[in-house]
């Protein structure tokens, strides 16, 4: 039953699995465990290569260990390639500012990505089952989100080296349960998971018992809702796409201008997704929320008799009504930025509250991820302390060429309030040495120089 239930519902999502490589993120819990166990008991018989692939979060100490010894060794005993990955989150989190749940998630999805490569996978297979799926779209339509946010979980997206599937949102949560049960699985369970301080568990716990006991089929009809919603969203968004052009009269990096009349003149399923393509658009990969309220303000701003009008939004975006035209631009303070001299050893307090602290040390020095040891024979003086600008490039320790410093702020998660304070140090020739906490460029030195060394220091003042 199981089992044709998940054969069926692949074939009508048209997923062949046939020949594939397939990574399961398995948390040792018994949604994932069982996807784990079940697409490896089919091996076989679909001709499947499946791997796993654990991340310890370090959230609960020794206990988060031993979920990931016990992943490893139920891989072992089957003989799964097993792959995991220790994440300092709490570091994480203060670095990025993200919320835990928001971070760990981060760090797990970039991690799927590293083993994906790796080892050539097409799918990455995760285990969000039906109850999941009824969890997560009340909880955003709860909290206000607007366009696809509000069908949920996909079935399929595209992700790393291929796309990430989720076989399981066809069961319930009694199935699986029932699965590992049959099975003798025996998975963890996270303590976290009853929890009422977390918005997810009071829907599991009050709202989902509920639904189903007014209609035992309650999930089927929310995963078939969530699978219609997307698809009239996905062919909106397309008509609201060739629509862009006609109604935006100016589209630079941080600033869009829209037509009004030209926007009125649309239907208005499109008007509200052409005014998210836009948040979209100048929002870029940004980790902001926002919700279908900031869609409804402009909607007001646009429709409104008066001829000006202001709305704020997050990241310091200002939207500005001037008779005919909306405008969209970031308006970001100055005073962030900042640009100071250091000749020689010396203490300099940042604007962000950190301190920075140059000294000449000789011999041996064991180099943190908050200081830099560099030669300071190769150095050329004043050193320069400064905000990112426009075409910033850092020559990176181990690789050829340079990346660009707006790419790394990105890669890292670094919120755009933080990277319009975050300082780079260069030499007086312009050469970034060090872009602290993040990235050591190729001036740095290894642990083990004698001589004179400079010894730089970041840390909170
Ligand atoms: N620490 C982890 N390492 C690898 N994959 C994970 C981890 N945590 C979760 N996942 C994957 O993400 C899916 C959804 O995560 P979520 O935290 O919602 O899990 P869950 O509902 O508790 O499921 P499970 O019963 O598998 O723990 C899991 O089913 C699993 O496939």
């Amino acid at each position: 039953m199981f089992e044709d239930q998940v054969s069926i519902y692949l074939q009508r999502k048209n997923v062949t699995l046939e020949g594939k490589k397939i990574l399961v993120g398995v948390s040792g819990g018994p949604d994932s465990l069982a996807l784990l166990h079940f697409l490896w008991t089919k091996e076989e018989e679909w001709k499947i290569t499946v791997y796993a692939g654990h991340v310890d979060h370090m959230f609960r100490g020794e206990e988060s260990l031993k979920e990931a010894e016990f992943v490893k060794l139920f891989c072992e005993e089957r003989n799964i390639p097993f792959s995991w990955e220790r994440i300092n989150l709490p570091e994480f989190i203060k670095k990025t500012g993200m919320n835990s749940q928001k971070a760990s998630r981060e760090c797990r999805y970039s991690f799927y990505e590293k083993v994906m490569r790796k080892n050539s996978v097409d799918y990455l297979a995760l285990g969000h089952h039906g109850d999941d799926q009824i969890e997560t779209i009340l909880m955003r339509l709860t909290r206000g989100s607007s366009g696809k946010a509000r069908a949920g979980i996909p079935f399929i997206r595209i992700f790393g080296t291929g796309e990430i599937i989720r076989p399981f949102l066809c069961l319930e949560r009694e199935d699986i349960e029932e699965y590992c049960k049959i099975h003798n699985l025996n998975p963890r369970r996270d303590p976290s998971n009853e929890k009422e301080t977390y918005s997810r568990n009071r829907y599991r716990k009050h709202v989902v018992p509920f639904l189903k006991k007014e209609n035992i089929h309650v999930a089927r009809h929310f995963q078939r809702f969530s699978e219609e919603l997307a698809d009239d969203e996905a062919y909106l968004m397309k008509q609201a796409e060739e629509k862009l052009s006609f109604i935006v009269t100016k589209k630079r990096k941080e600033e869009v201008v829209v037509d009004i009349n030209r926007f009125l003149s649309i239907a208005i399923p499109l008007q509200r997704r052409c005014i998210q393509l836009i948040l979209n658009y100048l929002y870029d990969e940004m980790p902001i929320s926002l919700s279908a309220l900031h869609t409804e303000q402009m909607m007001i701003l646009l429709k409104s008799p008066h001829s000006s009008g202001n709305i704020d939004l997050p990241n310091g975006l200002k939207v500005k009504k001037s008779y005919h035209s909306l405008h969209f631009q970031f308006n970001f303070s100055p005073t962030k930025s900042f640009y100071y001299e250091l000749s020689k050893m010396g203490e300099l307090l940042l604007p962000n509250g950190y301190n920075i602290k140059v000294e000449y040390i000789n011999g041996d020095h064991h180099t943190e991820s908050d200081c830099i040891l560099l030669d300071s024979s190769s150095i050329s003086f004043p050193l320069i302390i400064r905000t990112r600008r426009d075409g910033d490039r850092i020559h990176l320790k181990g690789m050829d060429g340079k990346k660009k410093v707006s790419r790394i702020f990105i890669d890292e998660k670094i919120p755009i309030q933080k990277r319009e304070s975050w300082p780079i140090i260069t030499d007086s020739n312009g050469n970034i040495l060090w872009i602290p906490g993040l990235k050591k460029s190729i001036y740095s030195h290894s642990n083990t120089n004698s001589g004179s060394n400079l010894l730089i220091t970041y840390k909170k003042q």
